[in-house]
């Protein structure tokens, strides 16, 4: 596997406030990772540090082993980045802006652009200014995909699409994933959309990667536990979370991977145990619970 982003020990404060407190990130060529993370978990923060926006200790940041601020031009065009908030040249036509932008990006692929445009009902020749929210989100995801680029990171870039175009643009990016092997880093709130398209989950919880695992791997794991018994020594499967007690035993939810199974809890605690699969949504839930 080839190291695209590597971050170490990245960490952040606003006005005192620590946001990130060492994060440490690796994502691999061909990974999509979905960022999850409550509001204000710093999903954006961590997004713009990689995009060099932010003030940071230096060189806890590389992308193809290079400090950020050391890539090279090529290697900046192979980028492309969806933020959550894009100012755009409002007095322009779509097509005028497109003009102006490609001139920047030696890749950029006209044809495809608009192929993205016509297929996604975006007036070439309307004002940016008479566009929807929705349909200027369509304009920054189809500039983002007409650079062709290697890397793509994406803040929210769902949440003024309908489900249809919604789904349109999920099923663009696995195209894309299988043709060329792109990276992608998309934060969102949608857990169905992590379930269709990452194949990874980064979960960001005080200021750290507190998760990042397989989405496979995490659906296996996942699941409520039944205890028939009694279990005294609970610290240590750290992996069984929201205890609860009840007369014959207790109640548990397991969150991940744990280096005890079902079966080795079982034995050593003399107990049965009934595991209940548990979906994307609900683990999420749990493991972020305040
Ligand atoms: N420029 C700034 N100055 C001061 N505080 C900031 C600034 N930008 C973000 N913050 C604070 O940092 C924290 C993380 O914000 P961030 O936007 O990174 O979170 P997020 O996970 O993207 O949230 P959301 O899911 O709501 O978009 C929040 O508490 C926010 O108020």
């Amino acid at each position: 596997m080839t190291s695209i982003v590597e971050i170490h020990n990245l960490s952040k404060t606003y006005d005192g406030n620590l946001i990130l407190d060492n994060l440490n990130l690796t994502i691999e060529q061909g990974q999509i990772i979905g960022l999850l993370g409550r509001n204000g978990a710093g999903k954006t923060t961590l997004i713009e540090s990689i995009m060099g926006l932010k003030d940071l200790k230096k060189n806890c940041i590389h992308i193809w082993q290079q400090p950020i601020n050391e890539l090279k031009k090529s290697q900046l065009q192979s980028i492309a980045f969806v933020p959550q908030n894009q100012e755009l040249f409002e007095w322009m036509k779509v097509n005028e802006y497109f003009d102006y932008f490609s001139v920047f990006f030696e890749k950029w692929d006209n044809l495809y652009a608009q192929q993205l445009l016509n297929r996604w009902n975006l007036n070439s020749t309307k004002k940016i200014s008479e566009l929807s929210g929705g349909q200027k989100q369509i304009l920054q995801i189809v500039q983002a995909l007409s650079v062709k680029p290697k890397l793509l990171i994406l803040d929210e870039p769902v949440v003024n699409l309908d489900p249809n175009m919604r789904r349109e643009f999920l099923k663009e990016i696995v195209d894309l994933s299988c043709e060329s092997n792109i990276t992608v880093l998309f934060s969102t709130h949608i857990i169905s959309d992590v379930e269709r398209i990452a194949s990874h989950i980064a979960l960001l919880n005080n200021g750290k990667i507190e998760i990042f695992d397989a989405v496979e791997t995490i659906q296996t794991h996942a699941a409520s536990v039944v205890i028939q018994g009694t279990i005294t020594n609970k610290e240590q499967y750290n992996h069984l979370t929201q205890w609860e007690d009840f007369d014959q035993g207790h109640k548990a939810v397991m969150t991940q991977k744990g280096n005890h199974s079902i079966s080795q809890i079982e034995c050593e605690n003399n107990v049965t145990i009934q595991s209940i699969p548990m979906s994307l949504e609900d683990w999420y839930l749990e493991v972020t619970r305040a």
